[in-house]
Parts: C-alpha cells; structure tokens; sequence
C-alpha cells in the first residue's frame, strides 16, 4: 500500500510553491533585471552567499540580471587606513585625485571581485567591469564643488547585450569615464538608475538595509507613486540616503524603466520573493 510520508508532503509543498511561482517565472522570461547592491546591504559572507546564489537562480530560469554594486563603507575604511578625510555633500563623495584614486581600488578591485567569486561559487558566470570598460558610462562631472564626481550622460549597452547572450552575469563597479579620459566617482544607485534607463530594464531592484520605504507612522508602504514621492520628499519623511534612492527610482522610470522597487537587501531571498511571488518584498514605485 502506498503511504503518505513526511517526505512526500515535503514535495507536494515544493510542487505546490513551485506552480504558485510558474506564472511569475515565466513573467520574466528573458527580462532585464538591474540589481543595485549597496555597501550596506552586503552584509557578512553568508549574507553574500545568499544574494549570489539567487542571482544565479534568476539567472539559470531565463532573467538576465545585471548587478551594479557601491561599497561606501568598505571606500571608507580604506581612506581611513590611508589617513584620507572625506566628506559627502548630499549623499555625494566629494572626491579629489587621491580620493578616486582608492575608490577604484576598492570598488572595482576588492568589492568587485568578491561579488564575482560569490556568483562563481554558486555555478553562476559572473564577469566584472566598470563603467570605464567599453564605453559603458560616459560621463560629465556633476558639480564643480564635488570634484572627480561624474552623472553618467551617455551608456553604450552592447557589451551588456553580447554578456547575456554569453550567459554572463555582469558585475559593475561604479566608475565612469570623462570626456578628457578622466576617472569619476559615481554614486552607486546613480550608476544603477542609467544603467537600467539605457537598457529599458523591466526592473530596478534598489538593495539597502531598510524593508522599503517608510511613511510618517514608520509603515513600509508597498506601492508608491511618483506623486508620494514628491510629497513625503518634501515633508522630511523621506530624508538622509533615501532620497537619491527614490530620486533615482524616479529617473529611471522617467528613462523607460518599467518599476523600481526599494527593498531589505538583507533579508533572505529578497530579490526571489520580489520578481517571483504575488506580494513581492519592499516598496515598488510605478509611473503615474
Ligand atoms: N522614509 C524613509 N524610509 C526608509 N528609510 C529612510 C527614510 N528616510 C530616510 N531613510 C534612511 O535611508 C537609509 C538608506 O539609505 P543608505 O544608508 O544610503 O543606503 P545604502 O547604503 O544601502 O545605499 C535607511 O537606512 C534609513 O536610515
Ligand atoms: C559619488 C559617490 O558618493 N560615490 C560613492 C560610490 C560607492 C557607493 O555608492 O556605495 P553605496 O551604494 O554602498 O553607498 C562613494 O564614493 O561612496
């Protein structure tokens, strides 16, 4: 006689959650995915384990995702080491010569390549570059009083394009290149945020270490449109290193991105749950 085991009740449980997730995944057949990783939502190395084993699970069902990191804290331990004194104008790094010069090493070398090594370890094929490599993010400086700190003015996408094809997963540093050969410094949901506009991504992932934004009451709200945004910008119940976050939400939905979403980077599984269940994870912002 067949019995019912614990065993097969486990299954039935996978099966059930896995026909529950079908139409979601097939939703994102093929999708551009752009994942802002920020220094803060990095965490320990199991916290990086987990965010690389899901890259490479969106990855492996047909997404492509694109991950762009920061690495804001991991710039300033090493400034400290080195005895440099930074300071950041609204959510910018003033940056000078010596300032960009350890914000490529540590970005593009260390934090880079740690991300890299955690997609590799999880049988994904991750690829690092920065926006310095094949014309990926042009830029112009963004204020004369923040030095080597450039707004990404023109990207050339065809290198992301012939990674995907490659079954790459990119990984990209925050660093542009100026029309004078020059090296900038660019905030990493910036960096993000034109990224996903040039490639009309159908989704802008913002990682941080909060659940999404929060109203006045401290509530994440889950959805929220341009004109809340605005509204709670102003009020001073969106302030500190939220701003550019939504700032940049915003700017990519205006370049043709499809929906931003804030979310705990955190949090375990945290992009699965947003792109592959009904209620997602954080804040999503959509236009209108
Ligand atoms: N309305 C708000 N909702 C959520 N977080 C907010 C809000 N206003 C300000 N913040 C702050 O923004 C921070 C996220 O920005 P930041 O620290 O720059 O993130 P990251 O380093 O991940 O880029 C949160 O930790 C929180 O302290
Ligand atoms: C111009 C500017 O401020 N650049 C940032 C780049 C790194 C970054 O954005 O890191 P997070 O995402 O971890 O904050 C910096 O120098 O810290």
């Amino acid at each position: 006689m067949r019995k019912q085991t614990a065993m097969n009740r486990d299954w039935i449980a996978t099966a059930r959650t896995l026909s529950q997730a079908l139409p979601y995944l097939q939703r994102y057949e093929g999708a551009i995915v752009v994942v802002k990783f920020g220094g803060h939502a990095m965490g320990d190395d199991e916290a990086m384990e987990t965010f690389a084993r899901d890259i490479v699970l969106m990855r492996q069902v047909g997404v492509n995702p694109v991950i762009v990191h920061g690495g804001g804290p991991m710039i300033n331990e090493m400034l400290e080491k080195l005895d440099i004194k930074s300071e950041f104008v609204n959510g910018k790094r003033v940056t000078d010569e010596a300032t960009v010069e350890v914000v490529e090493m540590v970005l593009s070398g260390r934090v880079n390549k740690r991300i890299v090594q955690a997609i590799s370890s999880q049988g994904g094929k991750g690829v690092g570059l920065s926006g310095k490599d094949a014309n990926l993010m042009v830029c112009d400086p963004t204020d004369p009083a923040l030095g080597l700190v450039g707004t990404p003015a023109e990207c050339d996408t065809t290198i992301l394009h012939a990674m995907f094809k490659a079954d790459i997963i990119p990984v990209i540093a925050p660093l542009g290149m100026g029309r004078n050969g020059e090296t900038f410094n660019v905030n990493g949901d910036t960096a993000a945020g034109a990224i996903a506009a040039a490639l009309k991504a159908d989704r802008l992932l913002l990682l941080t270490d909060v659940a999404g934004v929060k109203n006045a009451e401290g509530e994440v709200m889950t959805d929220l449109t341009a004109a809340q945004i605005r509204e709670m910008t102003a009020d001073g119940t969106i302030a500190g290193g939220m701003i550019p976050k939504t700032e940049t939400a915003l700017m990519a939905l205006e370049g043709g991105v499809r929906a931003a979403v804030i979310l705990d980077g955190r949090a375990p599984n945290a992009t699965l749950l947003e792109l592959f269940t009904e209620h997602g994870a954080g804040s999503i912002i959509r236009k209108g």
